[in-house]
């Protein structure tokens, strides 16, 4: 399988360079586990969900703890057929997932919210889930939307997305169980999302 993702921040203020430079710092910590390449566009990171998601939360909150209005764009994927295998992105939780019910996997991902690490960066969250494939596979998405309506960091539901509100870690780590638990665990899903962290809006 091959997992990854291309994320870039988007920070509104001249001093951009210096904000996207803070959370690329961030990601410092995890680039034994993932493959980072950033060009002119975004940053590619490659391996398993875990790091990815610890990644991509370091990155914004990394980015987000200065004053700036900043927001994040990205397509995060697994088990797209038109990449190679990638052994680096082993995942045992997915392996796992394979035998487990919709509510066995429910009420995991919801124990994995309420264990996660607080950042003290609060962000809002705009996302959606496409579980690829034939059948029925509006069954997890629906599954997911009710793990999510439990988690503690869901806002609302809009046309075609759910918004998250609420502390960057356990945000992400709502972001990551919806990304894992749901859809086809050996098939083709994709996640695509927004993050907005100091929105003048929001004063
Ligand atoms: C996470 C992330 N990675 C790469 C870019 C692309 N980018 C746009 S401006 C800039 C700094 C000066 O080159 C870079 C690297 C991004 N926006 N966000």
């Amino acid at each position: 399988m091959f997992i990854g993702a291309q994320v870039s921040l988007y920070p509104m203020t001249s001093d951009f360079v210096g904000v996207i430079t803070a959370g690329l710092e961030a990601l410092a910590p995890h680039r034994d586990r993932l493959r980072v390449e950033t060009d002119d566009m975004s940053t590619l990171m490659v391996g398993p969900p875990d790091a990815l998601f610890d990644a991509i939360r370091d990155l914004f909150a990394g980015a987000a703890r200065g004053p700036a209005h900043v927001t994040l764009h990205a397509t995060i994927s697994r088990g797209c057929p038109g990449e190679p295998d990638d052994p680096a992105c082993r995942c045992e939780t997915l392996a796992q997932a394979q035998t487990q019910a919709l509510s066995e996997r429910q009420a995991l991902a919801h124990g994995a919210v309420q264990d996660a690490t607080v950042l003290g960066v609060g962000i809002d969250v705009q996302f959606s889930l496409y579980a690829m494939g034939e059948g029925r596979h509006m069954d997890e998405i629906y599954g997911c939307i009710a793990f999510l309506k439990t988690s503690g960091t869901f806002q609302r539901s809009k046309n075609f997305c759910t918004r998250l509100r609420g502390d960057a870690g356990p945000v992400f780590e709502t972001l990551h169980q919806a990304f894992l638990r749901f859809g086809p665990a050996q098939g083709h899903v994709t996640l695509d999302l927004t993050a907005s962290a100091n929105s003048p809006g929001l004063r």
